[in-house]
């Protein structure tokens, strides 16, 4: 469990980019952080490893204050995918995804063995492995990205926009395949997303943040569709994709999500179903879509 207590951030000179968020990150769960630009997403992401520290505030890890480890191990301990795979141009995809654990101490030849065993695991062929990442797709790179950071088998991984760069059909393909790998791994999974559907589809749990670093509401998605707590956060969930606009409407006694052509984007649960926390979405329960 990761939690967050009364945490704040401000840069220097900078405005409050964290205000007194407390939260509370479910084990081996997704949980989306999705917010407009700026809203600080993430600066919350990056006080789990410590690449930020809080101004005031704790950050814990099944109860230890992540401001009591040793920032070098703690962040090798959590696997961290970026945007744009950040993957190191001179060396090869193997060599990139082993480097971690190599680190860590594992056996340069064990460390190889595994690291092919997370290419397949990401779908890629393990013919890539000798090749440099300016040699694969902006989709192949992101997969990399993943293997990387599942190579040293953290218990946590933070995900920071890792599909914001690749082509929509592209993004579909690395959000299904995420969500099977999950559907295996089940790690704790923190996700930082702008975009509404793709947290939705991912989220066990989705955090919407507001400007200045204010926790809007969290919930599940069937709960954030259901019972929006404010304009704001109706808003934020209908704008997602002009051409969505998403509501709630009921056919047949069956509550279902409609766009605004009236296709079926997701089936509601009972309410009694869509209380419970989270792993009912992937096992036929409460999204659907
Ligand atoms: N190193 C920094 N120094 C000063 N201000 C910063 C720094 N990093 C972020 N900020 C500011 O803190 C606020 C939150 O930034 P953050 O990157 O966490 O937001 P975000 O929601 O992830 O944004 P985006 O979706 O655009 O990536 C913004 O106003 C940003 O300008």
């Amino acid at each position: 469990m990761i939690e967050f207590r009364s945490v704040s951030k401000r840069y220097e000179e900078g405005a409050l980019a964290v205000a007194e968020v407390n939260l509370a990150i479910a084990p081996r769960a997704v949980t989306v952080l999705v917010g407009p630009s700026g809203c600080g997403k993430t600066t919350l992401l990056r006080m789990i490893n410590r690449m930020v520290d809080p101004t005031s505030g704790q950050v814990l890890i099944d109860d230890v204050d992540v401001a009591t480890r040793n920032p070098v191990q703690l962040r090798r301990s959590i696997g961290y995918v970026m945007q744009n795979s950040g993957l190191m141009p001179h060396r090869t995809v193997l060599d990139n995804v082993t480097t971690v654990p190599i680190l860590q101490g594992v056996s340069r030849t064990q460390a190889r063995a595994r690291g092919m065993e997370l290419l397949a695991t990401v779908g890629l062929d393990a013919s890539l492995a000798k090749r440099y990442p300016g040699q694969l797709s902006g989709g192949q790179q992101q997969r990399v990205g993943v293997a990387r950071g599942l190579a040293a088998d953290p218990n946590i991984l933070l995900m920071d926009e890792p599909f914001g760069a690749v082509d929509p059909i592209v993004r579909r393909e690395l959000q299904t395949e995420l969500a099977r790998i999950q559907s295996e791994l089940a790690k704790t999974i923190v996700f930082v997303t702008h975009d509404i559907d793709e947290a939705f589809l991912l989220g066990d749990q989705v955090v919407i943040l507001r400007e200045g670093g204010h926790v809007a509401q969290m919930g599940t998605p069937t709960e954030l569709l259901a019972n929006p707590v404010d304009d704001f956060v109706a808003d934020f969930i209908g704008r997602g994709d002009e051409s969505k606009h998403l509501r709630i409407t009921e056919r047949n006694g069956t509550r279902l999500v409609v766009d605004q052509r009236g296709r079926v984007a997701g089936v509601l649960a009972a309410p009694e179903q869509a209380a419970e926390p989270h792993p009912s979405k992937r096992e036929g329960g409460a999204w659907t879509g």
